[in-house]
């Protein structure tokens, strides 16, 4: 799975005609990175759920199965200061202390108007009535998932992963929802956003033990969201074509699956891959997984959040 997104991305970054890598924008964020800061990455306990093992490992889990709404989250009704992804996570967060975990049939069970009352969401708006009924779908994938394959238990899903990340992400994407794979032209671009930072999240939230201890984290690659592309453009280290930036300052949504967005996505991955690449022949220990928390927290910045980033609803990022 890995080998095939890098050299995916690899492929599209040297085809692509909307989105080009600096080489010199590269050089330049490589030197300046302050790579202290770039390796520990940890658990966020104010926005995230803590409690015993099992019920913090079905929140993560539950928590990746929605981690997606970037292009309908101008929609969100987000809690004050809080980004999209926050709110989300908070609002799981809360339910969990409340309730406890959503027992697998009990995500089998739910329904938009349910899934928007745990959100803390209504159906009023359109757009997010539409991304309530996606969260639910995905609820209803990961239930049914469990259920069937893993008799409920989401230990066992881990478990099946035998330590390795790669293959706790190959499972999860056996689930449409985390099956993030596009087409350029005639090529088949996997990117795997969720499905690859569910056990980076799963090591973070249990320090890289238990449900959390992944042998191969170092091989992830970075998770293509809108936002690590997005600090890559901002910091020179990726140029997009001016009518896609023109595109971009209308707020105008960029279509799931077009080949701006399949550029954008994955020639940020590209870029990351030759930024670790460069920072490793500069002697730094640096992998995507870290430079990729390194690059999503430096974007939660006014520099980044002043700017726009790209919109796409899809239900993979
Ligand atoms: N590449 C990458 N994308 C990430 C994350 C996270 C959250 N993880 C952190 C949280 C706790 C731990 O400390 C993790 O570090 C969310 N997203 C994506 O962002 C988008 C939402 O953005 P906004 O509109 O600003 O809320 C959405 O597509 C969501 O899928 C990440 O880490 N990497």
């Amino acid at each position: 799975m890995l080998a095939e997104i890098r050299a995916a991305c690899a492929e599209v970054a040297r085809r692509s005609r909307w989105v080009r890598l600096d080489e010199g924008g590269l050089a330049r964020f490589a030197e300046t990175l302050e790579l202290a800061s770039v390796t520990a990455p940890r658990y966020d306990a104010a926005h995230h759920y803590v409690g015993d093992p099992e019920a913090m490992l079905a929140f993560n889990l539950t928590l990746d199965a929605v981690n997606f709404g970037s292009g309908y989250f101008p929609h969100l009704r987000k809690r004050p200061g809080k980004s999209g992804y926050f709110t989300v996570a908070l609002a799981l967060k809360e339910h969990f202390e409340a309730h406890g975990p959503l027992a697998p049939r009990e995500l089998v069970a739910l329904t938009p108007p349910r899934t928007a009352a745990l959100f803390g969401q209504d159906l009023g708006d359109p757009v997010r009535a539409e991304l309530m009924r996606h969260f639910t779908e995905a609820l209803h994938q990961l239930g049914s998932y469990l259920v069937e394959r893993f008799g409920g238990s989401f230990a066992a899903l881990v478990a099946a992963a035998q330590g390795r990340a790669e293959r706790l992400a190959e499972l999860l994407a056996e689930m449409p929802y985390f099956r993030d794979v596009a087409r350029y032209g005639e090529l088949r671009v996997p990117l795997y956003k969720r499905a690859q930072i569910a056990p980076s999240d799963l090591a973070l939230a249990f320090d890289g033990q238990g449900y959390g201890h992944f042998s191969d984290l170092e091989q992830l690659t970075i998770f293509a969201d809108n936002l690590v592309p997005h600090v890559l453009r901002v910091d020179g280290v990726l140029v997009y074509d001016p009518a896609l930036v023109a595109r971009l300052e209308a707020g105008a949504l960029i279509p799931a699956g077009s080949e701006e967005e399949v550029e954008i996505r994955a020639v940020a991955l590209h870029a990351a891959e030759r930024l670790v690449a460069q920072l490793r022949a500069a002697g730094e220990a640096v992998s995507a997984r870290q430079l990729d928390v390194y690059l999503w927290n430096r974007g939660q910045q006014e520099r980044y959040k002043a700017a726009p980033r790209h919109r796409t609803r899809s239900v993979f990022y």
